[in-house]
């Protein structure tokens, strides 16, 4: 199947609240204690998958059903990770880099959150994840299991920090430096294959301590599965760079000339494939539940919403991508166009998708939250993050216009590295946090209007935006603003569509 089908949610769960939600599902179909009674009496066992999407703020869980009537989500959770660790690596001041045992502790959290009678029940796992970033394990000392009172649970171990799509160590010059990719995609900083090569050149000792290596969703599915090779799907193969996707290989031949450390590269598979089985009770899930190779965010917050091959789907979480079909049948371009604001990613069953990816969402207005938060405390007053959020959006919704005008390009843009945020026509009368925060959110979209404008959607047939991700499901003036700047009908969906997508593709593909 080319596209996804969109799922049913699960009505108890409120944006604002970022806890355990467990409630009775929309429209046709069965809540889960029916669902329960159904099987109980004898009725139709529906299939249970898991969704576990580790972004780049927050680790999402869905427990995802599937009857004949439909796909429903009954239960889902939201952990914010609060990951971010300093970059060690000297030479790496620009490096992003997260610390896996918070990441872990956060999927332990939002799983003990779920109801133990259901994870009893789970027949699938399905696992995705913020792209681009690279991870380094010992094979056989990834983690450790640990006994609790649902099964077990594993801990990192001998576990390096994540380096994330942030990641800015790699400078122009260097990449510059790297052999020519054999591949239809640009080679960007924080991308695996870059990461690997700098340590290879910088911190050779480093990657002495490790012989495997994957993306963090990549790892959790090689512990999960206990692989002693880690295994990649080609979604994000093609996130590492040196990956061509006509032939679903890497680039062997370069990589091994200019000496990169190719035991380091795992196995490549189809987005849909099988990784493994869990060796033994986890979190109540019983031993042996099959776990798929692990997926891309992105992709699967499209699987989890995109219908119609007349649909674009924006994301908003950390980042921000907005995605539309490739037409049936496209094979990426053999060389990259550098200029490109647009990518061509793998989607399922050997189709693409055509995205914008802004390393500019969420994270702007979150680095501007974190801004007010300082301030604030150097003037001797204590704000909670969450007030701020309120207190701005509230304001910005009151001020529907300004002149204030705001480039939000903080963490530049793949496609012009170098360019910096900028605020252009500043007015005495337009300075208060109403103003503000509304430029913010037109910039933001704005930005995304010129890397793919909406004339390109209709001109490739797309009649309405899809629109998900928690950065902008809570966050009215971002709504306001993509219907201003995007003259498309656009449907909302809740902030966990990532993790419904990978179960849903669990459930969909093993049919
Ligand atoms: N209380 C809040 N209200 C509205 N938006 C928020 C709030 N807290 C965080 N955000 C936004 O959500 C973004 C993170 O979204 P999330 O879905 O957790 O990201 P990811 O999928 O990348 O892990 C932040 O960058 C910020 O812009
Ligand atoms: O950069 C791309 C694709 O090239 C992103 O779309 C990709 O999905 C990355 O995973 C994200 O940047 C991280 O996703 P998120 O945590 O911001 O939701």
């Amino acid at each position: 199947m080319a596209l996804g089908q969109a799922a049913a949610r699960s009505g108890s769960r409120g944006d604002s609240g970022r806890g355990a939600g467990s409630g009775s599902a929309l429209g046709k179909a069965a809540s889960p204690s029916l669902a329960g009674a159904m099987q109980a009496a004898g009725g139709p066992n529906p299939c249970w998958a898991l969704g576990l999407d580790l972004g780049t703020s927050s680790v999402k869980v869905a427990l995802v059903e599937e009857t004949e009537r439909g796909v429903t989500v009954l239960d889902s959770c939201t952990r914010e990770t609060r990951a971010e660790s300093r970059a060690e690596s000297r030479g790496a001041e620009q490096g992003k880099e997260q610390d896996v045992r918070r990441i872990i502790g956060a999927l332990n959290d939002c799983l003990r959150a779920l109801p133990q009678p259901h994870l009893q029940r789970v027949n699938y796992i399905g696992v995705s994840g913020q792209m681009h970033g690279v991870v380094f394990w010992k094979t056989n000392q990834g983690c450790k299991w640990i006994e609790n009172e649902a099964g077990q649970i594993f801990e990192p171990e001998e576990v390096s920090p994540l380096i994330t799509w942030q990641d800015g160590r790699c400078s122009q010059s260097f990449l510059s430096s790297l052999p020519q990719p054999q591949s239809h995609l640009n080679l960007a900083t924080g991308f695996g294959c870059a990461t690997i090569y700098w340590y290879s050149e910088n911190s050779p000792d480093f990657l002495k301590s490790y012989d495997a290596a994957g993306t963090i969703q990549d790892y959790v599915v090689a512990m999960l599965c206990d692989l002693k090779r880690p295994l990649m799907s080609s979604q994000n193969a093609a996130s590492w760079g040196y990956f061509n996707c006509r032939r679903k290989s890497w680039n062997a031949d370069i990589l091994r000339e200019s000496g990169f450390p190719h035991h380091l590269l795992p196995e490549v598979a189809e987005p849909s494939e099988t990784a493994g089985r869990t060796p033994c009770v986890w979190h109540g899930i019983p031993k042996g539940t099959e776990v798929g190779v692990a997926l891309g965010d992105f992709q699967c917050s499209v699987y989890s919403c995109m219908t119609e091959r007349t649909d674009a789907v924006l994301n908003i979480g950390t980042s921000a991508q907005l995605t539309m079909p490739m037409p049936l049948g496209f094979q990426p371009p053999e060389t990259p166009d550098p200029l490109s604001a647009v990518a061509c990613f793998p989607y399922f069953s050997g189709n693409y998708l055509a995205v914008a990816a802004s390393l500019n969402g969420g994270n702007v207005l979150a680095t501007f939250v974190d801004m007010l938060a300082q301030w604030t405390a150097e003037l001797g007053l204590e704000v909670q993050e969450s007030t701020l959020y309120t207190r701005m959006i509230q304001a910005a919704l009151a001020q529907k216009n300004t002149r204030l005008a705001i480039c939000p390009t903080l963490f530049g843009e793949r496609h012009m590295p170098e360019q910096l945020a900028s605020v252009t026509g500043i007015a005495v009368s337009d300075l208060s946090l109403g103003h503000v925060t509304r430029a913010l959110c037109h910039g933001i979209i704005q930005n995304l209007h010129s890397m793919l404008p909406p004339e390109h959607l209709k001109a490739a047939g797309v009649k309405q935006i899809l629109a998900c991700g928690s950065a902008l499901t809570r966050n009215e003036v971002l709504k306001q603003e993509v219907e201003r700047v995007y003259t498309l009908p656009v449907l909302y969906g809740k902030d966990v569509d990532a993790a419904v997508g990978s179960a849903m593709v669990m459930l969909r593909h093993r049919k």
